[in-house]
């Protein structure tokens, strides 16, 4: 499936984490190393400001055929038309962003709990987040983390496609693939490493690594 594909590195930003460097280069870096997915994650920038940072990195994504996800802004998302929205438990209800969303758009959904992912169940969703997979000090607010059982019990309880976040690294994404995760989002695994290009290579290994295994 086409979702699984984008997927299965996806890069979460967050310019802070890029640590003073240039978030285009640092972007545009991780694509050459391999990031297959990018979603603009920004939290203070008012609604142009969003705009046109998200219009300046969909024209870098595109050229390399990378689809762009917009975190929480449903409105964004249509003004440059990117590739989908993520949305969490507090954000704009499921069902009201598929009705405002062509229906090719990409939508993806953070759960929080089991109940959430059975919920979820019924929905149109193109893949579901577990959320945190573990803690993290890129987000704070956030449930207690599902951990490798937990993601193995949603593994067996739904039929879309999971994307692990929180604390995701080298060290751990074969596992998660391997424990029936279909991708892994990050920020600071690929913003705050020395090289990003590199360290996309590298996690981009461990997945490969852990779909074969
Ligand atoms: C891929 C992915 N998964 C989870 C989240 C978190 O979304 P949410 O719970 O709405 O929290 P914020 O990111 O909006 O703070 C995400 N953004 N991306
Ligand atoms: C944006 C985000 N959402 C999370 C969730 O649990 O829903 S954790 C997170 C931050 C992930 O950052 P890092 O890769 O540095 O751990
Ligand atoms: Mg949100």
């Amino acid at each position: 499936m086409e979702i699984e594909k984008h997927i299965q590195l996806y890069l979460v930003t967050d310019e802070k984490a890029c640590l003073g460097r240039d978030f285009f280069w640092v972007v545009e870096e991780a694509v050459k190393g391999g990031v297959t997915m990018v979603q603009l994650r920004e939290k203070e920038l008012g609604t142009r400001a969003f705009i046109e940072k998200g219009k300046r990195l969909k024209d870098l994504l595109d050229m390399y055929g990378v689809p762009l996800i917009i975190n929480d802004r449903v409105d964004v998302a249509l003004a440059i038309d990117a590739a989908g929205v993520h949305v969490g438990q507090s954000d704009m209800p499921f069902a009201i962003l598929k009705n405002l969303l062509p229906p090719e758009k990409i939508t993806g959904l953070s759960v929080e709990s089991k109940w959430q992912v059975q919920e979820a169940e019924d929905w149109n969703v193109s893949y579901i987040a577990a959320s945190p997979l573990f803690s993290t000090p890129s987000k704070t607010d956030t449930e207690s983390p599902w951990g490798m059982s937990g993601l193995r019990w949603m593994r067996d309880n739904t039929h879309h496609p999971v994307v692990v976040i929180g604390g995701l690294s080298e060290t751990n994404t074969k596992q998660a693939i391997t424990n029936g995760a279909k991708g892994i989002a990050v920020i600071s695994a690929i913003c705050s490493a020395p090289s990003p290009y590199e360290a996309a290579q590298n996690l981009r290994a461990r997945i490969v690594a852990g779909v074969q295994s």
